[in-house]
């Protein structure tokens, strides 16, 4: 499958188990790779036919200006569910981690692939 990446994009959201956490915004990398079919966009040169991964980049940000999580697993699956949805993509992988919450590692998170199908009724 043809793929859109967006690679280590710089966010803050409000995000962790701890009251502090709950109270400062933390910087967070965001990696993200989305499947597209690029045939059409290849074949025509039009952008309509591509994902556009300036208006993803913008849906993420916004995502996290406007959502508060305790876990990153929470934070993962809804930022999952609202691309699949609103930009139909068919399959994502996304790895989410924070830079600053354990001084000893460069980051620590997690990473999540998921599909259209698992959010088909939800
Ligand atoms: N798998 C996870 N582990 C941890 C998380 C998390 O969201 N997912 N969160 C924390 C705390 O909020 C952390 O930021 C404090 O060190 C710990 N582990």
């Amino acid at each position: 499958m043809d793929k859109v990446f967006i690679q280590d994009l710089n966010v803050e959201t409000l995000i962790g188990l701890y009251p502090w956490e709950q109270q400062v915004k933390q910087p967070m990398v965001i990696n993200l790779e989305l499947g597209w079919d690029m045939r059409k966009a290849a074949a025509t040169g039009d952008l309509q036919y591509t994902l556009n991964y300036a208006e993803v980049v913008e849906r993420v940000h916004r995502f996290c200006r406007e959502h508060q999580h305790i876990l990153l697993e929470s934070f993962s699956d809804d930022l999952a569910r609202i691309l699949i949805q609103q930009f139909n993509v068919p399959w994502l992988k996304l790895a989410v981690g924070k830079t600053t919450t354990i001084t000893a590692a460069r980051q620590v998170g997690i990473e999540i692939e998921r599909s259209a199908g698992d959010y088909a009724s939800k």
